[in-house]
């Protein structure tokens, strides 16, 4: 269940005037952004610690993840206000259905995992949760709740990429290049936009509004986190 968001905007910017809407956004979770940024699967990736069975369960599910991830940013083009924002979103699903596409497929064949098996795979309970936030905020929802569950989710796969990628890489490229792909330039610029955009929609809306985007930020949290859970409990 939510929590309603403890300060609202303004009164967070009156404790500290710096700080952005994308700021007082992780604020709102609590400590959720650090259960989810911080997961032991997340070290286990860079610590080339990672049992085979739960990578299998992860790759499994995040493959379905991205699937409806990617007609979420569908939905979030038509909604974008300026060509730049389209324009800035269509390029990013362009790369979640080429390269990162030919990751996973790639990371099946080295583990074993045939297409049979993960093109059928039945989303587990957790994904099925996040399939229906991301679709229902970008598809009936507005620009801003879709943009906050997108923001969501790539900057907790940034917060620990960064982290994990100080580390020598792992012998297992799945692993290696899950991490280089959250840590690279091309991805941190695409956070920092993503953060910038959300930063201008989010201040002008009301502050209905904008307890509203924060539920869904923090739904989006609670939600990393248990989906890393699911796929690491069985370890
Ligand atoms: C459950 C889950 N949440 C967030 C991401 C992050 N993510 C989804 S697509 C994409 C683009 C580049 O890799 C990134 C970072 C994920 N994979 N799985």
């Amino acid at each position: 269940m939510a929590l309603a968001p403890t300060l609202t905007f303004q009164d967070h910017r009156l404790q500290t005037p710096s700080a952005r809407f994308s700021d007082w956004l992780v604020s709102c979770t609590g400590s959720s952004w650090a259960a989810a940024t911080e997961h032991a699967f997340t070290r286990a990736i860079g610590d080339d610690a990672m049992p085979d069975a739960a990578y299998v369960r992860y790759l499994i599910e995040d493959y379905t993840f991205i699937t409806d991830l990617a007609s979420t940013i569908g939905y979030l083009v038509a909604k974008a206000p300026t060509m730049r924002s389209k324009s800035r979103l269509s390029a990013f699903l362009a790369l979640l259905t080429s390269e990162e596409n030919n990751y996973f497929e790639r990371s099946f064949a080295a583990l074993d995992v045939p297409e049979t098996v993960y093109r059928a795979a039945a989303q587990g309970p957790v994904t099925r949760e996040f399939s229906r936030l991301l679709l229902e905020s970008s598809g009936k929802g507005t620009y801003a709740e879709g943009l906050a569950c997108l923001l969501c989710a790539e900057w907790v796969y940034l917060t620990w990429g960064l982290r994990e990628a100080k580390k020598p890489r792992p012998k297992a490229f799945y692993l290696a290049e899950w991490i280089d792909l959250h840590a690279v330039q091309g991805f941190q610029d695409f956070v920092n936009w993503l953060r910038e955009e959300m930063d201008e929609v989010g201040s002008s809306l009301t502050e209905a509004q904008q307890q509203q985007v924060a539920q869904h930020f923090q739904e989006m949290c609670r939600l990393e986190v248990s989906f890393f859970d699911a796929v690491w409990a069985a370890s």
